[in-house]
């Protein structure tokens, strides 16, 4: 097959600057994420150092080899930042003009600048040393993204892989795309307009994909105690709770109610009351396993059901709670407690809503027998 070489240029620069622009786009629209605002940067540039390298034979030779190429090093450096800044780290500005300085310190060198075959070596090995940084960002971090980076992966060194092949195979061809140009070159160009838009694509869907899942976190949290709130609660519980039903499986429900909080606020301010939430929940957090399921219902109550865990350890487990909240020394200087009401899910048929309604009962009664005390439901009781 011939690739008209000119043909490939004008759709390339055409092509870089358009996924640029709606990349500005997607990042204006996206809260200003930082990675697509690099990576519209890269790809612009990608598209400006494109347009410069492919004019040619207008006497004026400094233009496509010195500051085309400096401007494409620059934009394969915000790629590699695009990804970094993703991953959660910081921009290093040196590395990011350590390619293109590289360069232009090299076109310095006479032999360098008129050499089209140490050029081309050169001009791979910086694009496959920031391609393989992007990747490298990208899998270091690859858990604690959250988000599937494996296509990006696969796009960054296959397009790594292709300078390779390129510093090998791709000497001497004469790189005056405007006349000659060479099949070498034709694919180069391809493979650039693909791999950009490929890219693109899939930052943008990771992108994407993170922003929705922190958005689904955080309408799943509370945010005054950094636990579930009840909506988090409902789900995870009701999934616990049909696993112990299948692998037969016991599961205890811990409802806890802060006592006398009208009080504590109507004396010492809201302040102190959010003061006093936070710290239970963070004790509540620390006392339980991940397994366990704990979340913030209500204003002062909160609920935890233990997975795998018998009434017995249930009971020791509420009674540590209730003791390490009375014993914590509040910035008021007064006392606080909590009531606790506990029942098992075999109690009330492995069914969320009339185990949260006898936990109730129990805790009904431990505010009955004066607080500050853990009360666990026996159906003989009301
Ligand atoms: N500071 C603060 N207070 C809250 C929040 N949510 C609910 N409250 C308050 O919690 C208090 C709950 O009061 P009550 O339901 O009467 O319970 P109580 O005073 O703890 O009494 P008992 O439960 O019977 O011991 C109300 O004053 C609410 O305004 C919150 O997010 N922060």
């Amino acid at each position: 097959m011939q690739l008209n070489v000119q043909t490939l240029v004008v759709v390339d620069i055409y092509v870089l600057m358009l996924v640029g622009l709606l990349m500005l786009h997607a990042w204006r629209r996206g809260r200003r994420e930082a990675t697509l605002g690099y990576l519209a940067a890269a790809l612009l540039l990608g598209g400006l150092g494109t347009l410069l390298g492919s004019l040619r034979n207008l006497g004026i030779d400094w233009l496509p080899i010195l500051v085309g190429n400096v401007v494409l090093h620059v934009s394969a450096a915000l790629s590699w930042v695009a990804l970094r800044v993703f991953a959660g780290r910081r921009v290093h500005w040196p590395e990011v003009a350590a390619g293109g300085a590289l360069w232009a310190l090299l076109c310095l060198w006479p032999t360098f600048y008129e050499s089209q075959a140490l050029r081309i070596q050169v001009y791979s090995l910086i694009a496959v040393t920031y391609t393989g940084l992007g990747a490298f960002e990208l899998w270091r971090s690859r858990r604690q993204l959250e988000v599937d980076v494996r296509p990006a992966l696969v796009l960054l060194l296959g397009h790594a892989g292709f300078y390779c092949a390129r510093a090998v195979l791709d000497h001497d061809m004469p790189f005056d795309m405007v006349s000659t140009g060479s099949s070498f070159f034709s694919l180069l160009v391809l493979e650039t307009m693909l791999f950009s838009i490929g890219i693109a694509f899939v930052t943008l869907a990771m992108v994407k994909e993170r922003a929705e899942l922190r958005y689904k976190s955080a309408a799943m949290r509370d945010p005054l105690t950094g636990i579930g709130n009840r909506r988090a609660f409902i789900d995870a519980a009701e999934r616990l709770l049909a696993d112990c039903v299948r692998l037969r499986r016991p599961a205890v429900l811990l409802l806890c109610d802060l006592d006398h909080f009208k009080r504590l606020n109507d004396h010492f301010g809201h302040a102190a009351g959010d003061q006093a939430l936070a710290d239970f929940g963070r004790i509540l957090a620390s006392r339980t396993r991940q397994q366990d399921i704990c979340a913030r219902i209500g204003g002062e109550e909160f609920v935890c059901l233990l997975a795998e865990a018998d009434h017995g350890v249930a009971l020791a487990l509420a009674e540590r709670i209730r003791q390490e909240f009375a014993e914590l020394p509040f910035a008021t200087g007064g006392q606080l407690s909590v009531s606790i009401g506990i029942a098992t899910a075999e109690q009330a048929g492995y069914d969320l809503t009339r185990l949260l309604s006898l936990a109730d009962q129990a805790l009904y009664a431990a505010k009955a027998a004066g607080r500050n005390r853990v009360e666990a439901y026996r159906p003989d009781s009301r």
